[in-house]
This record gives C-alpha cells, sequence and structure tokens, in this order.
C-alpha cells in the first residue's frame, strides 16, 4: 500500500520535463549478443553470455536479473557498447530504431550508471548535478536554462531538502546511501539521455530504498518516454513489479524475456508454478540458481530444461520475429526517426577543461584528505626540520648539517607526494566513468589536474619554507629564501607528476604508493647526496641521476646556500687554523662556500639548465600520464 502511495505521489507531482522527454529514440534491440573471453584457468575461449536478443521500447522499464555471476553486468556492458569484461570479445547486432548505432551515437542518446558511484564527497548535491550538465549540455544553452534543468532534475528526485548538503567525505557525513544512489542517477539525467543503463542501481540498499530509486525511476521513465534497462539483484516483489519486462539469465543464457506480467504464466505453462505469496524475483532465482550444482545435479538438469523449454517457446518465436522485422527495416522506416537526423551538441574539451578546474578547485579547498592534510603534515615536518636544523651557525662544524638539512628537505618533501596517491586514484575513478559516458577526454583531465594543483602545491612550499629557512638558519637573504622556494615547488611539482604517472599506469592503491614510495628512495640515493657524483658508479649515474629530479633540486639549494657564504674554520690557538675544506680563505680563518660545491662536484653557474630540466621531467611525467591514461581504459 505504502508503497504504491510514493509511486502515486511521486507520479503526480512531476510532469514530463521538456527538456529530458525522448522523442527520438523508439526501440533499442539487440540479437544474438555473445561475449567470449579467455578462461583465467584453462586460458581457451569462454562464453559468458550466449544468444542474448531482446528488445525495449520508448518508456519501458527492463530489468535484467540472475543470480550472482549469471552475465547481467556483461549483458548491460555489451548493450552500452562497453567492455564487458577485461579482454572480453563481443559479437552481435545492437540496434537503435532499426539502425546500427556508432558508439558517438550510443554515447550521445544514452547515459550508464556504474554500480559504484562516481560522486565527490566534498561537493552539494546541486553542485553535483550542476558540474554534470555543465560537463554535458551546450554552453549555448544559456545559464538560467541549465539551472532550471538542474533543480527541476533534483527535485524530481526528491531531494530539494538536501540541495546544499555536501555528498559526504571521510570525515564530513552528508548524505545517506539511498540520497546518494539517486543523486548518482540523477546527475546522469542531466545529460538528457534517451537510453538509461543501470548497473545494480539498488546496490547496498534495503528494500525500501531500492524501491525508493526504482519508482523514481519508473516515474521518469514513464513520463519522458525513456527506455530504462537495469541489471538487478533480489529485488523486493513490490520493487520487482515496478518494472515492464524482464530478462532472465543464468549462466550467460536467456532463460526469460518478455513483459513481466507474462513470466509467472509462462514459467507455470513450462510446469513451474509459483506458490501464492512469493517473491516472484526470489522464485526464478531461486528456479536457475546453481551455483552449488554440479553437472547432472537435480537444479543443474532443471536449469537446461529451462534454457531449452525458453527457445522452444512461442514467445521466442515472437520476440525472434519482431527482431527479424526490426533488423529487416533498416534506414527507410518513416515509422522511427532517424539517428543521422539526431544531433547532440556537446560542449567543447576547452569548455569541459574549465569546468573541470573549476570543480577541481572547489574539491581541492574542501576536501581536507586532499590538500589540507598535506598541508598539515608538511608543516608538521618543517616544525620537526627546523627544530631539529636549529640556528645552524656558520662554522666549520655545520656545514655537515646544513648540506644533511638540504637533503632531508628536498627529498622529504618529494617522498610525501605520496600523499597525494588517495585522492588522485578518486579523481581518476570519477574520470574514467565521465569518460566511458563520453564526456571528458584525457587531455583535458591531465591538464586541469596539473593546474589545480600548482597553487596548492606553492602554498604548502611556502608554508613549509617559512618554518624551516629561519628556525634553521639558511643564507639569511629574501634572495636566498625565494629561490630556495623554488627548488622546493619544482621538487613537489614533480613528486606530484611523478604520482600522477604512477598511479596512471597502476591505479591500484597499494600498488601506486609502494612503486612511488620506490622511485623516491631511487631517486635519493642517486641524487649526489648519499654518494657524491664523482664516486657513484657508472650504472646508476647514467642510468638514472641524471633523470633525477631530486639530484638538480639538491644541487640548486646546494648552491643556492653556499655559493655566497663563507664559514668559520677552527682556530687552533697559535693563530693558525684547521680548516676542514680547502679553500683560499682558509688564511683568514674562512672557508669560501665554493669549496663545499666543489667537494660535491657541483657547478655554480648552471641554476638555469637545471630549472629548465626539472619543467622537462615534470613535462615528460604528465606527458606520460597522460599516454597511460589514453591506453588505459579501466
Ligand atoms: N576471464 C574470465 N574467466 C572465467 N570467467 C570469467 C572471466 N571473465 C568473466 N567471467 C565470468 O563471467 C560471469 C559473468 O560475470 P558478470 O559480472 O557479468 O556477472 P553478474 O551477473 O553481473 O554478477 P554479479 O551479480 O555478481 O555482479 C561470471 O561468472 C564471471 O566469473
Amino acid at each position: 500500500m505504502e508503497s504504491e502511495k510514493l509511486s502515486g505521489d511521486v507520479e503526480s507531482q512531476h510532469p514530463p520535463h521538456a527538456h529530458l522527454i525522448n522523442d527520438v529514440v523508439q526501440t533499442f534491440s539487440w540479437k544474438q549478443l555473445n561475449v567470449v573471453v579467455k578462461d583465467r584457468k584453462t586460458k581457451k575461449p569462454l562464453s559468458i553470455l550466449e544468444n542474448s536478443n531482446g528488445i525495449v521500447h520508448a518508456g519501458e522499464m527492463i530489468s535484467i536479473m540472475g543470480p550472482s555471476g549469471s552475465g547481467k553486468t556483461t549483458l548491460l556492458n555489451a548493450l552500452a557498447h562497453r567492455v564487458a569484461t577485461a579482454g572480453a570479445k563481443t559479437v552481435g547486432e545492437i540496434l537503435i530504431n532499426h539502425q546500427t548505432p556508432s558508439l558517438q551515437k550510443l554515447q550521445d542518446v544514452s547515459t550508464y550508471v556504474e554500480q559504484e558511484d562516481a560522486l565527490i564527497g566534498s561537493l552539494t548535491v546541486h553542485e553535483t548535478v550542476d558540474f554534470a550538465a555543465r560537463m554535458a549540455l551546450s554552453s549555448s544553452l544559456g545559464k538560467n536554462e541549465r539551472l532550471l534543468r538542474v533543480d527541476d532534475l533534483i527535485s524530481s528526485f526528491g531531494m530539494q531538502g538536501q540541495r546544499d548538503t555536501i555528498v559526504g567525505t571521510p570525515i564530513k557525513k552528508g548524505l545517506s546511501g539511498g540520497q546518494k544512489k539517486r543523486l548518482g542517477v540523477a546527475s546522469r539525467l542531466v545529460t538528457e539521455p534517451k537510453i538509461v543503463f543501470l548497473d545494480e542501481p539498488t546496490s547496498g540498499l534495503d528494500s525500501s530504498l531500492s524501491f525508493e530509486i526504482i519508482s523514481y525511476l519508473k516515474t521518469i521513465a514513464r513520463t519522458n518516454n525513456l527506455l530504462v534497462i537495469a541489471s538487478i539483484h533480489q529485488p523486493s516483489t513490490t520493487t520487482f513489479n515496478l518494472f515492464d519486462k524482464l530478462c532472465l539469465l543464468s549462466r550467460g543464457q536467456t532463460c526469460y524475456f518478455g513483459d513481466l506480467a507474462e513470466a509467472r504464466p509462462y514459467f507455470s505453462n513450462i510446469g513451474l508454478e509459483m506458490p501464492e505469496a512469493t517473491n516472484p524475483a526470489e522464485f526464478y532465482l531461486d528456479l536457475i540458481n546453481t551455483d552449488l550444482a554440479r553437472e547432472g545435479d537435480e537444479t543443474y538438469q532443471r536449469l537446461q530444461r529451462i534454457i531449452q523449454a525458453w527457445k522452444d517457446s512461442p514467445q521466442w518465436k515472437v520476440l525472434e520475429r519482431q527482431l527479424k522485422r526490426e533488423h529487416a527495416a533498416g534506414h527507410g522506416d518513416a515509422m522511427v526517426t532517424d539517428l543521422a537526423s539526431i544531433k547532440t551538441e556537446r560542449p567543447s574539451s576547452w569548455a569541459t577543461s574549465v569546468v573541470l578546474l573549476n570543480r577541481g578547485w572547489i574539491k581541492a579547498y574542501r576536501d581536507f584528505v586532499a590538500y589540507g592534510i598535506r598541508l598539515v603534515m608538511y608543516l608538521g615536518l618543517a616544525i620537526l626540520m627546523g627544530t631539529v636544523f636549529l640556528r645552524l651557525k656558520t662554522t666549520q662544524s655545520h656545514i655537515q648539517p646544513f648540506i644533511n638539512a638540504i637533503f632531508f628537505g628536498g627529498a622529504f618533501m618529494s617522498f610525501m607526494a605520496v600523499a597525494y596517491v588517495p585522492a588522485y586514484l578518486e579523481d581518476r575513478a570519477t574520470f574514467a566513468k565521465e569518460r566511458a559516458n563520453g564526456l571528458v577526454g584525457p587531455l583535458a583531465f591531465i591538464v586541469s589536474n596539473f593546474l589545480i594543483g600548482l597553487p596548492f602545491l606553492f602554498l604548502i612550499t611556502v608554508t613549509f619554507s617559512v618554518v624551516t629557512y629561519w628556525l634553521s638558519n639558511f643564507r639569511p637573504s629574501g634572495t636566498g629564501f625565494w629561490m630556495w622556494v623554488l627548488w622546493l615547488f619544482l621538487d613537489l611539482v614533480a613528486a606530484e607528476s611523478l604520482v600522477v604517472l604512477v598511479s596512471s599506469v597502476f591505479p591500484i592503491f597499494v600498488v601506486a604508493l609502494a612503486v612511488t614510495a620506490f622511485a623516491n628512495g631511487l631517486w635519493m640515493c642517486v641524487d649526489g647526496f648519499l654518494v657524491p657524483m664523482n664516486i657513484l658508479n657508472p650504472f646508476w649515474k647514467y642510468v638514472f641521476h641524471y633523470i633525477d629530479y631530486q639530484a638538480y633540486v639538491f644541487q640548486g639549494m646546494m648552491v643556492n646556500e653556499f655559493k655566497d657564504r663563507t664559514y668559520s674554520c677552527e682556530s687552533t690557538g697559535n693563530g693558525s687554523y684547521y680548516c676542514s675544506y680547502q679553500s683560499n680563505l682558509n688564511s683568514e680563518g674562512k672557508i669560501d662556500g665554493a669549496a663545499v660545491l666543489s667537494t660535491y662536484n657541483i657547478a655554480l653557474d648552471q641554476m638555469g639548465s637545471w630549472v629548465g630540466i626539472i619543467i622537462g621531467i615534470i613535462v615528460g611525467y604528465r606527458v606520460l600520464g597522460y599516454i597511460a591514461i589514453r591506453i588505459r581504459k579501466d
């Protein structure tokens, strides 16, 4: 009763939304769809979806149902022209309005809502939908119209009350699980799709929240004539009954396809009567679930009978004839819209980059985990370093601590960039989903990621430097301070670019963390401090030292400290001195800082080239990161 009421309420509150109305896609069908993978164990071809056929009409909502591992996601991905699963080969025909759509055309008229939402925790509900709109809708639409559509969708999903609530981050609670799901769907619908694919939209929700989201969807689909194709796992009776059609799968094979209302008489006809007061979804799933069965078992044989019965059924024959007609009709059919006439205006990649920059900026300054925690961490490190290397003097016994402090500052700043890995991986996951929906390209993503990082990295560098530089008593001059800031800033930008490259190649948290940490260890070892260049063996020197940004940072900071400073020698008491570095000032009881540099083989006049090389390394990392993102589509 209650569920009917919610459905009714939702329906009466929301008239059709002009911008959402589908008057261009009349049918979506697929014929003889097969997906074959290379079996993980045997390495032989394994069919995970066999001869799937189906048709959905405008305004219909279909559920793809089956036990775990039956091929629901595989079918959904194949229908959405996505890689069904890693290394899968998909064959078969997919038609929209009797015509074969290109990937671009399918992306233009459809959207895919993943099981795991790609929401950004620090954005509000309104911002989430608005950014999705800005990324997908042409700028010719105008801001007012866009905002109207955004608000319309937010209220269609019953979220006016949460309009300015943030989605939620690990340290700040926001929306509930059900609200997040609704927001995930709403932010995809703002792109005005005609076909909506949803991978288990109810996963992780209890039965009343599952019902809620499906009824919102149904209302929107009905009132706007959309085609909704959703995989679903064990819905309650009320949720199940909201769908118009059912596609039942087991072990990649079709057990039933057709009207939901016809399913019960169909199964009864083949001798599988559903008892009264039974949850139909549970009944069908029990019939075809062979998880624990072995070949020859009763349940296994029953499944084979069900699959065969479907192939022999009159319902299948009707579907087959329907599909034949669809496929024979082709372009010239006046009853349906010609795909070529459907024009979707999307923003330019320049406009998309600006939207990404704007969104990334909000995320970065609100999301404490991304930069706030790092700022605090670097501040802690600065206090640690500044108080350990406290007020060093210009005496020869303090020369080594100065050098150690320079190495430690550069190396540790770089090393701690590993803390950026989780935030980058989160952004990358959001990007992967938006890219799969045809909204963002790798260039826009890499460029905006780079630009957003710069002001924050600069802030981190200045904060760190203000504390350490003066506490440790490095060369007390304004130029000295700002040169130090420059070297550390370049160091940090290079370190973050390395994180981007590594995490783009290995988008798995622990792997990215381990590889970045290892690379930083390597750069520390060969940067010329632990083993000076004239001692370092040729392999490490020629293979790694020259591409080590930390080496140039170390040298630059060394020159900054020692080039224009002198240090006092130790007096031996009788008017002469003991000087640990040979220099022409030794007779005056002083050491020329340049003498320290020469023991490390550091040139005095190469600063410009070093800056250029570090910038080259940064560009190199980003370009390689871009290539990795381009190639890896996961
Ligand atoms: N390379 C492979 N080797 C062997 N089996 C594979 C391979 N790739 C996918 N599969 C199998 O294909 C089947 C279909 O997977 P799919 O994710 O589509 O199922 P699903 O019905 O969506 O499952 P769930 O409800 O658990 O998400 C699974 O049983 C999976 O184990």
